[in-house]
């Protein structure tokens, strides 16, 4: 099966009057139908700079990004707005950003289905997916910040896109629709849709078919299932260290001993030569 997204050399810096931030520094990552990928990270790791991106909302600064087979960076931006409408769902990090303000719930379906080609029994399901089929008539002023959250991601889900990006989905959310989220995304990944979202917490990251770990703009560790945590290589052949095995090295200087099938790091100092 092909990959629906592929990035290479990902970069993404931001430019402002105080100076640069260098939010995303090299990613290479491919993302397959049929998963869900939870990409965690402390706050700043670049989270939602990569999943804005793995949306269509936003262009690398270099480096390669296929989404759907379209080279986002060479995109025209009419490309770019088909793309997002007709096959990828998307729930920002703000859920106010997704929903349209004066539109009853049932109606903000409606428009996304419309977009999608999506069937009209489709708006209910996505709906009730998300615990919200009793609140079909209400604008967004008279939902919660977690039922608004919901809404956003029921909007996400309908028509069942190729690809489906949440930033933080349930983040506003209780325990029982943090669930219920949850299992309403990893449905779709089970029913053929590559699904990739961030998240903080614990009981969300346990979930994940694949866990990426981000740290400073890298992906530092990548796991799936119960197989234990792997740190990634880029490209160049950089390797982010564990917070923990980092403070080992206060000097930020290692030697590195290529052991058997091992390969063993030590403090200078220790050196023997
Ligand atoms: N539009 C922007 N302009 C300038 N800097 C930005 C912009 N967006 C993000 N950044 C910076 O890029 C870095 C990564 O931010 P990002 O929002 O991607 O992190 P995150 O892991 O999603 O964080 P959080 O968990 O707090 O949402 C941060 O240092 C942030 O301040």
């Amino acid at each position: 099966m092909s990959a629906t997204v592929a990035c290479e050399d990902l970069m993404k810096v931001f430019r402002s009057a105080t100076g640069e931030t260098h939010a995303l520094r090299g990613i290479g990552l491919e993302l397959r139908p049929g998963a869900l990928t939870v990409v965690a990270g402390p706050s700043g790791s670049g989270k939602s700079s990569l999943l804005t991106l793995l949306g269509a909302r936003d262009r690398p600064s270099a480096g390669q990004l296929s989404l759907l087979g379209h080279d986002v960076g060479a995109a025209s931006t009419r490309e770019l707005r088909r793309l997002r409408r007709r096959r990828i769902g998307f729930v920002p990090q703000r859920s106010s950003g997704a929903v349209f303000p004066h539109l009853r719930a049932i109606d903000q379906l409606r428009q996304v289905a419309a977009w999608r080609g999506a069937p009209d029994r489709h708006l209910d399901e996505s709906l009730t997916a998300v615990g919200l089929a009793d609140r079909a008539d209400h604008r967004p002023y008279a939902l919660s910040g977690g039922e608004q959250q919901r809404l956003a991601v029921a909007m996400a889900l309908v028509g069942a896109p190729e690809l489906l990006v949440a930033d933080e989905p349930t983040a506003e959310l209780d325990h029982a629709n943090a669930d219920r989220v949850m299992d309403a995304l990893l449905a779709a990944a089970a029913a053929g849709s590559t699904v990739v979202i961030s998240s903080h917490d614990d009981r969300i990251t346990h979930r994940a078919d694949r866990l990426l770990r981000l740290r400073h703009g890298v992906l530092s560790s990548e796991s799936a299932g119960r197989r234990t945590a792997a740190a990634v290589i880029d490209g160049t052949g950089r390797l982010q260290l564990p917070p923990e095995v980092l403070d080992l090295f206060p000097d930020r200087r290692v030697v590195v001993e290529a052991d058997g099938d091992g390969v063993r790091l030590r403090r200078p100092e220790e050196s023997h030569d």
